[in-house]
């Protein structure tokens, strides 16, 4: 088919990697996969099946897997980036003297690097100067687009030929792909998510209710929403698959790895031992210190990513920083309606007697 790529490139070969491959050979591309460990790629070759990383898996035959960076990006006309943040400029710039300006690069990943906030477009776009970038995010649990589960995504591009080359190297009948050109909005919702599938994984484990779960991700939405306009995102993209549709997903399912280590958190683990127990990235992790840091640095109220960092790395328990939350102050439920400190300001005025001035004018 004239309109469909003929090579597409993954770097990365874990589960999301992996998945992805496997759904553009099923759409007709010859797909090269870049993993660093040779033997891995030798038994994806032989038995067409990632053993670590989703061993219960058929990968579509016409996906070949190789540790040579150059034979992977040779003639790619796409370049999917699936490497987890702590490692993904390292791996960008083992593989740029492999890339062409032509090519399209999107990245999956859903992080935030540390030395100056960066999320990984922005990476890719630092390291290549290229023009057709992209990001990739949604409600995606790997394992569930591997049993070929309908699902969908966003590509997020300000370049019309990316969003639209990736609609047609990755829709099909059981993955749709929505486009958005709010880059920074998606990609955002994509790694904040997974600081609340953290927090939710350890109230179930605790023992907290359905109640419980909507008001933490409600809550989660509003505060995402806080950040996002403080960093000038759109925060209506949070409306979308990238945003709410993200979340939902992570903070129910036992699938994402973040909630099963905030799970592990709240059966008593370490936060060492959760991650070691997981034994794959979990990037909530290392966001929620960062987002944390900045919320704190730009004067975002935060109140979930702040409690959750206090959870984690200060030692506060987790039942009693719930009960810090809940006895936080007032506030309003969606404040692109009535401003959160329109509320503080009528408590204030009571509080003070002041209950006729207290109305809305
Ligand atoms: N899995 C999912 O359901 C989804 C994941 N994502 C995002 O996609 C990103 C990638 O995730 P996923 O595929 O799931 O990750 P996994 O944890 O399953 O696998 C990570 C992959 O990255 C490789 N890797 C790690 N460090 C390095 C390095 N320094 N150099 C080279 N390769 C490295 C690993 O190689 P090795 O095995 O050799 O360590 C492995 O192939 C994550 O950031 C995640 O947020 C997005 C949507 C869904
Ligand atoms: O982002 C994901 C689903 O959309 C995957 O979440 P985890 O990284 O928590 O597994």
């Amino acid at each position: 088919m004239s309109d469909q790529l003929k090579r597409v490139a993954v770097l990365g070969g874990g589960s999301f990697g992996t998945a992805l491959a496997s759904i553009a050979a099923d759409n007709g591309a010859e797909v090269r996969q870049w993993l660093r460990d040779p033997a891995l790629a030798a038994q994806i070759n032989r038995e067409h099946r990632n053993v670590r990383y989703l061993p219960d898996y058929a990968i579509n035959p016409n996906v070949r897997a190789s540790n040579d960076m150059a034979e992977v990006l040779a003639g790619a006309e796409l370049v999917l980036v699936a490497i987890p943040s702590q490692a993904f400029r390292d791996v960008v710039r083992q593989a740029l003297p492999w890339l062409e300006p032509e090519q399209i690069l999107v990245s999956t990943t859903k992080g935030i690097q540390e030395d100056g906030f960066k999320l990984m477009s922005q990476i890719l776009e630092e390291e290549t100067g290229f023009s057709h970038i992209g990001v990739i995010s949604g409600p995606n649990l790997a394992t569930e687009i591997a049993q070929k589960q309908l699902t969908a995504t966003v590509v997020a591009s300000d370049d019309a030929l990316t969003r639209t080359r990736v609609q047609q190297a990755l829709g099909c009948d059981y993955f749709r792909v929505y486009a958005s050109n709010d880059r920074y909005g998606v990609e955002l919702g994509g790694s904040l998510k997974n600081i609340y599938a953290i927090a939710a994984g350890m109230a179930a484990a605790l023992g907290m209710g359905e109640n419980t779960r909507s008001m933490l991700m409600t809550r989660a939405l509003a505060e995402m929403g806080r950040f996002a306009v403080a960093r000038g995102a759109n925060p209506m993209t949070f409306l979308g698959l990238a945003g709410v549709g993200d979340l939902i997903v992570t903070c129910s399912s036992s699938l994402s790895r973040n909630y099963r280590v905030g799970h592990a958190l709240g059966e008593g683990k370490t936060l060492d031992a959760a991650v070691e127990a997981l034994g794959q990235v979990a990037e909530g992790v290392n966001t929620v210190r960062l987002v944390r840091n900045k919320a704190r640095e730009e004067g975002v109220y935060m109140p979930l990513a702040e409690g959750l960092y206090q959870v984690l790395f200060e030692g506060v328990p987790a039942r009693e920083m719930a009960r810090l939350l809940m006895r936080g102050e007032q506030s309003s439920d969606v404040e692109f309606i009535l401003p959160r400190e329109d509320v503080q300001k009528a408590h204030r005025r009571v509080e003070a007697g002041d209950e006729g001035e207290a109305r809305d004018e």
